[in-house]
């Protein structure tokens, strides 16, 4: 089975990292293509996948295609390949904010397609990836597409009215859990560490703190409060932290996230 990326990016090559590094797909099932020429085919000569010359060859010779550029080019290239979507191909959109009524639109309604949200931590195969399937879409054909984004993390259905949320609190969120971690690192700078040393153990710190909240009963409070001694250092630094408005800021950039995505400007 063959899976195509039209558009070699940065979540593309995420993307195909991850199914590198599981086996999912051997390099030679892999078929990419992206208008420029300079950064699609040394990546596809660097690991052996098969460059396509065109974003039509790329839908021709695939049995998957992920649709993989940004929002603004996307319904034009579905213009472009839409003689090559076939009813026995599968299209994956992981275009931010192309619902399957503006792909239907374009491609016809009846295209197997499947709208996903992936995160960028498929790459390491801890991906959060949202899905929603169009109704001819279904079966195996439907395990087959699911199946790539199960190999690399983890897959919930979602309805479309809450892709805009999901992509801010999974899509976003490592930009933002990053920025939290460069924050921890630079504070351990400040006093001593070095920046390698601190920002390995702020990324520990974190990765550990995820999988307990992942694995245990407990809500996150409860966690906060096990960690928190009584008169202790924990609970000085949460309710600082809360004075300078953590809280407020994280939502507030989810608020901002979620009218972007939804196409408001500032
Ligand atoms: N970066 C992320 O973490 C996430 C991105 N997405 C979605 O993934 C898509 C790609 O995003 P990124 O990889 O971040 O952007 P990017 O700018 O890194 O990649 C876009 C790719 O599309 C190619 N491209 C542009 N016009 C083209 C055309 N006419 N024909 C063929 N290829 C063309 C570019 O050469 C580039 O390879 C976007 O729609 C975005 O909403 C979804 C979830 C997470
Ligand atoms: O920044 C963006 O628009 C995309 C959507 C989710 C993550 N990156």
């Amino acid at each position: 089975m063959n899976i195509g990326f039209i558009g070699v990016g940065g979540m593309a090559q995420a993307i195909i990292g991850g199914l590198l590094n599981a086996k999912t797909f051997a390099p030679a099932e892999i078929v990419v293509h992206s208008h420029r020429e300079e950064s699609y085919l040394p990546y596809a000569q660097a690991h052996d996948l098969v460059a396509a010359k065109s974003n039509q060859a790329v839908a021709a010779a695939s049995d998957l295609i992920v649709l993989a550029v940004t929002p603004n080019v996307a319904p034009a290239v579905l213009a472009e390949i839409k003689d090559e979507l076939t009813a026995d191909k599968t299209l994956i959109s992981i275009v931010a904010g192309l619902s399957l009524a503006d792909i239907a639109a374009i491609t016809g309604a009846g295209l197997p397609t499947l709208r996903t949200l992936p995160n960028v931590n498929v790459e390491v195969g801890a991906g959060m990836t949202a899905v929603a399937a169009n109704a001819v879409l279904t079966g195996d054909r439907l395990k087959a597409a699911l199946r790539v984004f199960n190999t690399i993390g983890s897959t919930t259905t979602l309805a479309e009215d809450q892709f805009g949320v999901f992509s801010a609190l999974a899509g976003s969120s490592p930009a933002y859990i990053d920025f939290f971690i460069d924050s921890l690192s630079r504070a351990g700078v400040k006093h001593g560490l070095t920046k390698a040393q601190a920002t390995a153990i702020a990324a520990q710190a974190t990765l550990g703190s995820a999988k307990m909240v992942l694995k245990s009963d407990k809500i996150p409070f409860e966690l906060i409060d096990q960690v928190s001694s009584p008169g202790g250092s924990t609970v000085a630094g949460l309710l600082a932290m809360e004075e300078a408005g953590l809280m407020t800021a994280v939502v507030k950039g989810i608020d901002a996230t979620i009218k972007r995505d939804a196409g408001e400007t500032d």
